[in-house]
């Protein structure tokens, strides 16, 4: 069943140079992007540094607004809207936050952390039920609950932020970029966690990277993205072995500089 699709999508933004005459230039980011994200599946955005990978997610989001194409969730047209109207939306569809040091409010404990998405987005159930599933779920002791995740090692505040969007029980789980912060032996196993969690709980993937080795280790498809562009898609080794364009050689060639633990 299909989940999440862009259709034709496009994104421009006003070049950051004003034109001699006075125009402001447009950038087109985004260049009639297809995507389609069914249940339970994991896929991959791969590309390189601005090629737009961060932008549509934005729109896979509905935090912004496509500029031509359409965002579709379970076939129902989103739109960007004030927060309680997408409300239905959040509940499926959870974004992993890519920095773990910047996620939470200092003041927050840990059950604090996990409880906010079931509060603001209305959750019915049992709370502390799911609070307690969620931190298991990603491998975390519930007896930190009451803890500051100041207290916590990066990683575990990468648990944290997974657990965080776990608990509304999503249809797809979004994580852009989820281990950039974080030292390589810990990057491995959070890619692992992703892929396990997402297995047991039959939530879809969708994961940004840079990083093409860390994608095939977490994802079964893959999308690259270059200057706006899906230029390749596929299944994640049928593109690493026998890559077409030469956005993914190059994302290939660029593996060796990448964490130890996560090999050709
Ligand atoms: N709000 C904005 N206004 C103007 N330009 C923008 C805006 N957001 C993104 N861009 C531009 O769009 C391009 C794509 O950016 P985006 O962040 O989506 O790329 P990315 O693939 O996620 O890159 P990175 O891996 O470096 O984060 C970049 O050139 C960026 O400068």
């Amino acid at each position: 069943m299909t989940l999440l699709t862009a259709a034709g999508v496009t994104k421009r933004y006003p070049a950051a140079r004003r034109h001699p005459l006075g125009r402001r230039p447009v950038r087109t980011v985004l260049d009639a992007v297809d995507l389609a994200v069914s249940a339970g599946e994991r896929l991959g955005i791969v590309g390189g540094s601005g090629a737009g990978k961060s932008t549509l997610l934005r729109l896979l989001l509905a935090v912004e607004a496509p500029d031509a194409g359409e965002v579709r969730f379970r076939g129902r047209l989103l739109r960007p809207a004030a927060p309680g109207r997408l409300r239905w939306f959040r509940r499926e569809v959870q974004f992993v936050a890519q920095d773990p040091y910047a996620a939470f409010s200092p003041r927050m404990t840990v059950r604090d952390v996990v409880s906010e998405p079931l509060r603001c987005l209305r959750v019915p159930g049992d709370h502390p039920r799911r609070i307690d599933e969620s931190l298991r779920a990603v491998q975390l002791d519930p007896a930190l609950a009451s803890r500051l995740p100041s207290t916590l090692s990066g990683g575990q505040r990468q648990r944290l932020a997974l657990a965080r969007a776990l608990a509304p029980r999503p249809a797809v789980l979004v994580a852009d970029e989820p281990i950039s912060a974080l030292d390589a032996p810990v990057r491995v196993a959070v890619l692992d966690l992703l892929r396990e969690v997402t297995v047991a709980t039959g939530s879809a993937l969708v994961l940004v990277a840079h990083d093409l080795a860390a994608v095939r280790r977490a994802c079964t498809r893959v999308v690259v993205l270059d200057q706006g562009r899906v230029v390749e898609s596929g299944p994640v080794d049928q593109v690493f072995r026998t890559p077409r364009s030469a956005a993914a050689r190059n994302l290939i060639e660029a593996i060796p500089r990448l964490p130890s633990g996560v090999t050709r």
